[in-house]
């Protein structure tokens, strides 16, 4: 476990895996199905890791923000468990679901009862769960976000968001669907909007490792001491992430990086190795399976290299 207490060089290790991965550059696509990713240029590529004891590492792109997309769902959930305990998991399980992010499939023969959070479903009903206990859903969100960050330089994107709700059609399936089960108490309407803002959050590379460092120290913040989780609670949080962050490719990203983490089709990708470090990973380029093809290999590098992994 862990980078067995030894000191890297961080940004060097960054260099020359990306002097490595120079054959890759081309591989994958952009998302477009939402018609505002578009137009992010495919030849990105950034990374900041952050340590528990506050030194940094950056290369490339780092400091330009990108559509967080599905990484939110991951701090949807955590608003949500922190406020409502364990009853969430009455309404969304937290089994890998095997199937792709957006599938209606398994919905059917499990009553509307997703199988994880991190999938569009389960992502939905967080969202719903939010919506009726915050008062003000997104300003909260956003604020969460901020605090998580410790930047008030995070908002969300209005065009990427009002171009998925234009194309949402999928989403607006599976809302009503589980609505039909009785597992959405709000308007459909209201759901997809606020799903569609929070998965519209633009962050870059350094934001993105600093909200996610309280995950790698059992669920405080270490650099402002600030409790957000419990460490049962941040514990259950990396095991989904472990287990369901990656759609259907969650198994091969264990294989091959072995840390828990969370992708988003922005081409973003979030991870932590408890007790040491988070890092963050952006190239907008996807692979089949909807994960940034460039943010996997230079992860399966990294840690091969650093010798770390949870395992
Ligand atoms: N907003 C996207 C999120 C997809 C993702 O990043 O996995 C959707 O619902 O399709």
């Amino acid at each position: 476990m862990k980078a067995l207490g030894m000191t890297f060089d961080y940004r060097k290790i960054f260099r020359e895996i990306a002097d490595d991965t120079t054959d890759m550059n081309d591989l994958g696509h952009v998302a477009d199905y939402i018609p505002e990713l578009k137009h992010i240029n495919p030849e990105k590529f950034g990374v900041h890791l952050t340590t528990l004891d506050n030194h940094h590492y950056d290369f490339g792109d780092a400091s330009e923000k990108f559509s967080i997309q599905s990484i939110a769902k991951v701090f949807s959930l955590i608003l949500a468990f922190k406020n409502e305990g364990v009853s969430i998991w009455n309404r969304v399980g937290v089994e890998p679901s095997g199937s792709p992010f957006n599938s209606l499939v398994q919905l059917e023969y499990e009553k509307g009862i997703p199988r994880n959070p991190f999938i569009n479903a389960g992502a939905l009903v967080v969202s719903d769960i939010l919506i009726s206990y915050l008062e003000n859903p997104k300003e909260e969100f956003l604020s969460f976000v901020r605090l998580l960050a410790n930047s008030n330089e995070i908002n969300y994107n209005k065009s990427v968001a009002e171009s998925e709700k234009s194309t949402g059609e999928r989403n607006s399936a599976l809302v009503h669907f589980m609505k039909s089960f009785g597992n959405i108490e709000n308007d459909p309407d209201q759901v997809l909007d606020f799903y569609f803002y929070l998965c519209s959050v633009e962050m870059n590379c350094i934001e993105l490792s600093r909200a996610f460092l309280f995950l790698a120290n059992r669920g405080t913040d270490p650099l402002t001491n600030n409790k957000i989780l419990t460490p049962s609670k941040a514990k259950r949080v990396n095991a989904i992430m472990q287990m369901c962050g990656f759609y259907d490719e969650a198994g091969d990203f264990a294989f091959k990086v072995g840390l828990p983490g969370k992708s988003g089709v922005g081409g973003g990708i979030a991870a932590v190795l408890p007790g040491e470090y988070s890092i963050a990973v952006w190239s907008p380029r996807l692979n089949s399976k909807g994960n940034s093809y460039k943010g996997m290999k230079f992860l399966e590098k990294f840690t091969t290299k650093t010798n770390s992994s949870i395992f």
